[in-house]
């Protein structure tokens, strides 16, 4: 184990940022020597003394406005670094600007735990530098939550390669929050009234239609493909959108108050569609065909009531993983996919996991 004090790092403090302040940040075990030295989020931060208790400091007097956080924290990084400290950057944004900045933190000498998607879905090209860059620097990127949130997907996939047992497929309901939704909707609800609950709980993205829209799957997707070794880019997934062309342009606030639009749009869909049935499931499959190519889509299907998609228990996701070992009897993998806890639990396996390797 290092020697060197961690200094952590942690950017965004809304839902799940404030999970993993108050339920794990002061539990960190006094042997690895890491503190909770900065949070950071849009337009404010506040360092912490070493007598801090971080979750103190979500409503601390200190917070400091800047209108370039981001430069703050570039500024922090290095000057932890060049004090020969360990430093851990926690992402828990859903910010493409802050996803941008892996590589240079990666340089700077940092190690990042990030639910935030961007990188990981973000181009073959970015991803593979900043792969290429952790290993160059030897610092650590975990992503464990950005599919399945506190389930062990990723890591599933990695120990079958490690087996030497190549995937052939990844098939699922990967969304938590549109498994919350559509367990409980029953055809004549109006729609909105379980996206609004599942907002509620933490469940869904800052901006709902990320979820809505398929692009949260097709992130999943992406994020998983990567780990089976594939190439694959984002735009090449098939994704179907249950966001009205109306809705897709407004910002975030008003997209909450125009739902009436998203209610009759997703009747009219139905009713034209699949009129007489009685459950949906949104899925999300990858695999690799014939010509090596892998192909993705992601969409809303009708389900029978004994397809294994019927039974599964609200905000429920599943996963099933075919290699050429487990194909006709795949590996399943299914729990809670989305969720404050869950995910500021895994968050603190990812951060744990790197203490434990300096
Ligand atoms: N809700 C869930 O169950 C899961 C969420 N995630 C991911 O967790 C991430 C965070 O989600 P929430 O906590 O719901 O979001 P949120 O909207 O509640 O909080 C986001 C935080 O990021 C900060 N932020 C945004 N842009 C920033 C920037 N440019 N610079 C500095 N700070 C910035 C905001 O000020 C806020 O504190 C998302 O990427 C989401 O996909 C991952 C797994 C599960
Ligand atoms: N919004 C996401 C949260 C986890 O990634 C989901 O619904 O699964």
């Amino acid at each position: 184990m290092s020697l060197q004090p961690t200094s952590i790092l942690v950017v965004g403090t809304g839902t799940i940022g404030q999970a993993w302040l108050t339920r794990y940040a002061d539990t960190i075990p006094l042997q690895f020597q890491a503190t909770v030295r900065g949070l950071y989020r849009s337009q404010q931060y506040i360092h912490l003394d070493n007598n801090s208790v971080p979750s103190h400091g979500l409503t601390a007097a200190g917070w400091q406005y800047s209108n370039d956080v981001l430069t703050q924290l570039d500024q922090d990084i290095f000057d932890y670094s060049h004090r020969h400290e360990q430093v851990i950057v926690l992402d828990l944004t859903a910010s493409s600007a802050v996803g941008q900045r892996y590589a240079d933190w990666l340089r700077a000498g940092a190690h990042i735990v990030c639910a935030n998607k961007y990188a990981g879905a973000s181009s073959s090209t970015y991803y593979e530098q900043i792969r290429r860059i952790s290993r160059q620097y030897q610092r650590h990127w975990r992503y464990n939550t950005t599919v399945g949130a506190g389930l062990p997907i990723q890591s599933a996939i990695r120990e079958r390669l490690h087996s030497a047992d190549p995937i052939r497929g990844i098939e699922g309901n990967f969304s938590g929050s549109l498994s919350w939704i559509f367990q409980q909707y029953q055809p004549g609800d109006q729609l909105s009234k379980w996206l609004r609950a599942a907002a509620d709980q933490g469940l869904t993205e800052p901006d709902p239609r990320s979820d809505l829209g398929g692009l949260d799957v097709a992130r999943k997707l992406l994020i998983l493909a990567r780990e089976a070794g594939w190439s694959l880019e984002l735009d090449e997934i098939q994704v179907q959108s249950l966001v009205p062309d109306s809705l897709a342009q407004l910002s975030s606030e008003e997209f909450w108050q125009h739902l009436e639009h998203f209610d009759a749009e997703f009747e009219r869909w139905r009713q034209r569609t699949h009129p007489t049935a009685q459950k949906f499931c949104y899925i999300g499959a990858v695999e690799r065909d014939v010509d090596a190519k892998p192909h993705a889509w992601a969409r809303l299907e009708p389900i029978s009531p004994s397809s294994p998609y019927a039974s599964l228990p609200p905000g429920n996701a599943n996963f099933v993983i075919r290699s050429e070992l487990y194909n006709t009897n795949p590996l399943l993998i299914q729990g809670p996919g989305a969720g404050p806890e869950v995910t500021a639990a895994g968050i603190h396996t990812d951060l744990l996991d790197i203490l434990q390797q300096l």
